[in-house]
């Protein structure tokens, strides 16, 4: 079994459902994709992944008017999805923002930020989550759960709402965002509180799922990644559109490292069908906190595999994960892209959060984490000053109202009067 960036497109087993099956990554065993409720490979409980006979190429998305789908968003691309059509709110189509002053400041050839905080609940999970619980459907379950930080909560209750079915979220005890739990509660999620860290709240949910409790939507589903794949497809489209070329780089912020594994699977797919040349697949560059930095370790100890960080912390909440599930799948994507991965501290988050803000960027700080990243490497010298970057920011600024209080100014009293409001100006 291999992730390589060149391999070629595999032939359908006799298990797939209309060219599509899952695959383990770890034993190639492979499993019909609808029949049976499954996370992980039965044989050796390696990550799966959902593989197709005939990945698309650029020119296939989206041909021909769907039928039963919307032409925009993630599932134009339904081409290269599992279904024609999803849960949808709608999401994707989000902007390829142009920040001319960043850009200068941070001194590379183009610097794009691909703000995924422009979803319907305010972040990229909403891609996961519109696949996500088409399949749940399909599969016929009745409820739905996840482990968060809180954006994937977010998305759950939203998207589990939308389908009218139950949604179970566990989140850590105070550490996710104002925003993120208003969300979830609204949305009609039953929450609960874990006196633990994302990870342990991750644990329980599996064990949960596995007792067939729920059907659970962290991006350990290989569904859910299919979703989030899409922005890789959005990125190279637009930036392709503007410029005749592909980015040199996509720098992004890691926690579970999901949307890591899901771009790579994007490259991978578009090399198979011919679409995207082995040389023009942009360098993968993770970003964490420099207190949640399991994928940075392993990046610079050229390890196989992560080591669990049991006590993490960051401001940057999203992103407070010590044992990223999805690192079998992010390892190789960041390694055979000639890419790397950073930590960078809080107060360098902060700052890349008022940087892109002052452009009209409004992100969360976990998101910011992506542009705190890009600055380092290019002082470090990894990244060169003729490079086209694209940053990831994966959350809306709403989401963490504490967090752009402390990082904006503070609001100043002022008497009901025009010329009390003079004399302050
Ligand atoms: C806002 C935000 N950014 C980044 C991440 C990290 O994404 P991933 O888990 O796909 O690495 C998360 C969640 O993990 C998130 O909520
Ligand atoms: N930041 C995430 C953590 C869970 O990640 P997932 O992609 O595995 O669901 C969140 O928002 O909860």
């Amino acid at each position: 079994m291999t992730l390589d960036i060149d391999a070629p497109a595999p032939s359908a087993p006799a298990c797939a459902d209309d060219g599509v099956w899952l695959a383990c990554i770890a034993c190639g065993s492979t499993f019909a994709p609808f029949e049976d409720v499954r996370y992980t490979c039965d044989d050796c409980d390696g990550l799966l992944e959902v593989r197709y006979e005939n990945p698309p190429t650029f020119e296939e998305f989206g041909s021909g008017a769907s039928t039963d789908g919307p032409d925009r968003g993630v599932w134009r691309y339904r081409e290269g999805l599992p279904f024609e059509s999803g849960v949808t709110l709608p999401e994707g189509d989000t902007p390829l923002h142009e920040v001319p002053r960043l850009e200068a400041d941070v001194g590379v050839s183009t610097l794009r930020i691909k703000h995924e905080g422009m979803n319907p609940t305010g972040s990229f999970k909403d891609r996961g989550m519109t696949v996500g619980v088409r399949v749940a459907e399909e599969l016929g379950v009745d409820a739905l759960a996840c482990a968060s930080t809180g954006n994937t909560s977010a998305a759950l209750a939203a998207y589990g709402g939308r389908a009218d079915l139950e949604t179970l979220v566990l989140l850590p005890s105070g550490k996710v965002a104002a925003g993120k739990i208003a969300q979830a509660s609204l949305h009609g999620a039953r929450i609960l509180e874990v006196d633990g860290n994302f990870d342990a709240c991750l644990d329980i949910v599996q064990e949960l799922a596995a007792r067939g409790e729920a059907y659970l939507l962290n991006s350990l589903n290989p569904f859910r990644l299919e979703g989030q794949k899409t922005i890789g497809f959005e990125i190279l489209e637009a930036f392709h559109a503007d410029h005749g070329t592909f980015p040199d780089r996509i720098v992004l912020p890691v926690g579970n490292a999901g949307n890591t594994a899901a771009l790579y699977k994007a490259f991978r797919e578009l090399v198979q069908s011919g679409a995207l040349a082995v040389e023009d697949v942009p360098k993968l560059t993770g970003v964490q906190a420099a207190g949640a930095a399991p994928m940075v370790e392993a990046i610079e100890n050229g390890a196989d595999s992560i080591r669990r960080w049991e006590d993490v912390e960051t401001r940057a909440t999203a992103i407070r994960i010590g044992n990223p599930v999805n690192a079998p799948k992010a390892l190789p994507g960041i390694r055979n892209t000639d890419g790397t991965a950073v930590a960078v501290a809080d107060e360098e988050i902060t700052d890349a959060q008022r940087a892109l803000a002052n452009e009209g960027v409004g992100v969360e700080p976990a998101s910011a984490a992506s542009v705190a990243g890009l600055r380092k490497l290019r002082r470090e010298g990894v990244v060169d000053d003729d490079e086209d970057v694209v940053c990831l920011t994966t959350g809306h600024l709403l989401k963490d109202p504490d967090a752009a209080y402390e990082a904006g100014n503070d609001p100043e009293p002022v008497a009901n009067d025009v010329d009390a409001v003079l004399e302050l100006l």
